[in-house]
């Protein structure tokens, strides 16, 4: 079954907990949560106090994406703000297997990120110590971008890496996925879909939306 991800960065924040329940009542799975410091991608968004707002109102799980230089700084104040895992970036962390295990040791899921121009020859090894594989399908910083075409045989790829390695493991897009792209993106072999403008921008309603886009992806899946 495919999962739908809502990313809140492109939520409306003066009533983020109310957009996050129409999700929520159209099937979404998880919340996505941008965390963006200014370094690693141009542009800043949230901390852990959107966390800590958000927990009481939803019971999906608050799926953290740090897209930041230093992540291992930022994950007690996350726990503590009621994150379920965490997802950060081979780019900042070549050698990630004491950062897996430490996200572990936390009692949270772990998930790697590859940006569209990384080799995700170096993602293959450590596919059997992760929960998750996201592959970014824009370059990370800004909702509302295209998805890059090229993406698709990357997920193919990675989806046949994780059937050998590790068939537990998830493999998650992100970045440009609405209803034109996300039946590409799980024919490709993806499973948990990030999607922002494409909900909370929906003439239809983040609720329609969210079910839209989570039968499409169920439609197309191998
Ligand atoms: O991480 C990012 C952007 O850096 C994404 O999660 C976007 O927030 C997805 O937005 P849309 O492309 O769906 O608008």
């Amino acid at each position: 079954m495919p999962a739908i991800a809502p990313s809140i960065l492109a939520a409306d924040f003066s009533q983020l907990g109310e957009q996050v329940k129409l999700t929520e009542a159209g099937g979404a799975n998880r919340v996505h949560v941008d965390v963006m410091d200014g370094h690693f991608v141009p542009n800043l968004s949230m901390g852990s106090i959107v966390c800590k707002g958000l927990r009481p109102v939803t019971k999906m799980p608050l799926e953290v994406h740090l897209m930041v230089e230093a992540p291992a700084k930022f994950l007690d104040d996350f726990v503590k703000s009621g994150a379920d895992s965490f997802i950060f970036h081979l780019e900042v962390e070549p050698e990630p297997t004491e950062m897996i295990q430490h996200i572990r040791s936390l009692g949270k899921k772990v998930g790697l990120a590859v940006n569209p121009n990384f080799a995700i020859e170096k993602l293959k090894r450590y596919i059997p110590e992760i929960d998750l594989a996201l592959c970014m399908t824009v370059f990370p910083g800004f909702g509302g971008q295209k998805y890059i075409p090229e993406s698709t045989a990357r997920i193919r790829q990675i989806r046949q890496w994780i059937r050998e390695l590790n068939p537990a493991c998830e493999l998650e897009v992100d970045g440009g996925i609405d209803a034109r792209t996300i039946g590409e993106a799980s024919a490709a072999g993806a499973n948990v879909f990030v999607a922002g403008t494409a909900i909370f921008g929906a003439k239809e309603g983040a609720t329609a939306a969210t079910k839209h886009l989570h039968d499409l992806a169920a439609a197309a899946a191998t």
